[in-house]
């Protein structure tokens, strides 16, 4: 039997649908799609995809092309918001189409599996926030202050006996220390503690690993993973065979060491043991349950202390590098509370410079600089433009707290930005340190408190100084930070002195605090 439609009518009608139709209909919404650079046939904006300091690229894109980028990589579409406005208008006013999360392959690959940060939008991330909320109300958080109060005091008093070399290990022990007793109600006593090496392998994944989060090539190209290392990308491969043990340790041995404290009736009170007590009173500890448990208490570990011991971090090279702000807020410190004692919760309200200095921290080096990528749900139009479903939606923090048009001088660490005109420029505090929307940071009371009282802490009880080269002369830092997922400050060199002899005394006399 004959085909009743000629082969070439078909393939006319095709081509003739293909250049009056579709192919307009794409140029349509190709026009009407944000701006952003130029992008190849093919792999899009592959080429140009920044492999570090993916926020100042970005942010340089955003002053030539406008506050909602658009950029396209083989199958992904990416959509960047570098100002407040466009970020509050999408990622608040419409989360309910802006709350999913791209999925982490590179993270995945280095361990960090159903945790929390990286559940799509759905039931059981609903179930993870719940359970982190319940442990980190506002409210709950007053319960843990007088144990962070103690922390910090160990903080500075761990600083003063420390050799140079060890201040970061000081500072994050300070982080691990408190979302270890948040979590499992072990505080850490000694060096050689398990949670220690544990969580410092573990947690070095996330601060270390450059790249745009849940856009490297290992994200996109996941087979990777299995090409030889030699080839181009693959890096990430070999650092996660390292890393993947540790993260899982992590998850395990939190757990296990709440289940045989509870077991043997040593249990303090903790996240991981009022979960175990409420599967217990429901009867039920399914394997789902636990395996909830170890992603909700891993999630705390990695989004908790990382970000907590980077703005202490932070904190300290500001002090090094700006010793005038220091002597300042040592003013109003020693005006206010006086040099007998030591800041408590209660005096936050009558240090206003204090304030400022502790959020100029988060402005001037945002811990988390572009945010965690949200992903759109939903075509929708924003200004006249179209942001496909399936987008990765990155929130440039770093950049928005570069806007000229809300921050004189932006780069500038400049706490009296934020004091009432005539003494300041009256410039509001950046507002979303901890994101946004239904993703917003489960943390940031527990953040908010842990490092402001360190700050405020040491301000009082210590002096930061420049270090000296064995020649004598001073060493000034860099002032230059990595950029993954999160941010930290690079290797730099510095001092912490006791403050005065009085202070000095009273660190060394653990009942005197
Ligand atoms: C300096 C301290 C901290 C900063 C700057 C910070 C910042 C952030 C940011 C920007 C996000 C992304 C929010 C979004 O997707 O829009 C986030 C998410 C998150 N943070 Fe924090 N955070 C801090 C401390 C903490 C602490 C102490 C904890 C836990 C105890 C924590 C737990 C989380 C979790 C679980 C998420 C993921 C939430 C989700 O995906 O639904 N963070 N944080």
């Amino acid at each position: 039997m004959s085909f009743p439609i000629p082969i070439w009518f078909l393939f006319v009608l095709w081509a003739a649908y293909f250049c009056l139709v579709a192919l307009p209909r794409r140029r349509r919404a190709s026009r009407r799609l944000p701006p952003g650079p130029p992008r190849e046939y093919f792999i899009g904006n592959l080429r140009q995809m920044p492999t570090e300091k993916a926020p100042l690229v970005f942010h340089e894109w955003a002053r030539k092309y406008g506050d909602i980028l658009y950029l396209e990589l083989p199958g992904q579409s990416i959509v960047v918001l570098d100002s407040l406005q466009a970020a509050e208008d999408l990622l608040d006013m419409r989360s309910a189409i802006y709350s999913d999360r791209p999925k982490f392959r590179l993270y995945e690959l280095f361990g960090w599996t159903s945790s929390l940060t990286g559940l799509p939008y759905g039931k059981k991330l609903a179930k993870h926030r719940q359970m982190h909320q319940s442990y980190l109300t506002r409210q709950k958080c007053v319960d843990y202050m007088p144990m962070q109060l103690q922390e910090a005091r160990d903080l500075v008093r761990n600083l003063v006996s420390s050799e140079p070399a060890g201040y970061e290990t000081c500072l994050s022990r300070f982080a691990t220390g408190i979302i270890t007793q948040i979590v499992s109600g072990h505080k850490i006593e000694s060096d050689d503690d398990p949670y220690l090496r544990i969580s410092k392998m573990a947690l070095e994944s996330l601060v270390r690993a450059e790249g745009t989060p849940g856009g490297t090539t290992m994200d996109f190209f996941p087979f990777l993973q299995y090409f030889p290392r030699w080839f181009p990308g693959t890096h990430y491969a070999t650092v996660a065979n390292r890393w993947r043990p540790t993260v899982r340790e992590l998850y395990n041995y939190s757990v296990q060491s709440v289940k045989d404290k509870r077991d043997s009736g040593d249990a303090t009170p903790s996240f991981i043991l009022s979960q175990l007590n409420e599967m217990e009173t429901c009867d039920k500890e399914t394997e789902e349950d636990e395996e909830d448990l170890k992603g909700t208490a891993g999630s705390m570990f990695a989004a908790g202390e990382s970000t907590t011991w980077s703005a202490l971090s932070v904190f300290v090279l500001a002090m090094v590098l700006h010793p005038e702000y220091q002597l300042k807020a040592q003013e109003e410190l020693d005006k206010v509370i006086g040099t007998a004692r030591l800041p408590e919760f209660a005096d936050r309200e009558s240090l206003p410079y204090v304030e400022c200095v502790y959020q100029e921290v988060f402005r001037w080096a945002p811990g988390v600089p572009l945010g965690v990528p949200h992903r759109c749900m939903e075509d929708n139009i924003y200004r006249g433009t179209m942001i496909p479903a399936g987008s990765i939606v990155y929130a440039n923090i770093k950049g928005m707290c570069l806007d000229e048009n809300t921050y004189w001088n932006p780069t500038a660490f400049s706490p009296q930005r934020y004091l009432p005109k005539p003494n300041g420029r009256g410039e509001p505090y950046f507002p979303a340190k901890f994101g946004f929307g239904r993703r917003v940071c489960t943390g940031q009371y527990l953040a908010d408190n842990s490092i402001w009282i360190a700050v405020a802490t040491l301000l009082a009880a210590c002096t930061i100084i420049n270090a000296v080269d064995a020649d004598g002369k001073v060493i000034v830092p860099d002032g230059s930070m990595s950029y993954g997922l999160m941010s930290h400050p690079n290797e730099y060199r510095c001092v912490v002195k006791p403050q005065t002899a009085q202070i000095e005394r009273m660190m060394m006399d653990r009942d005197a605090l």
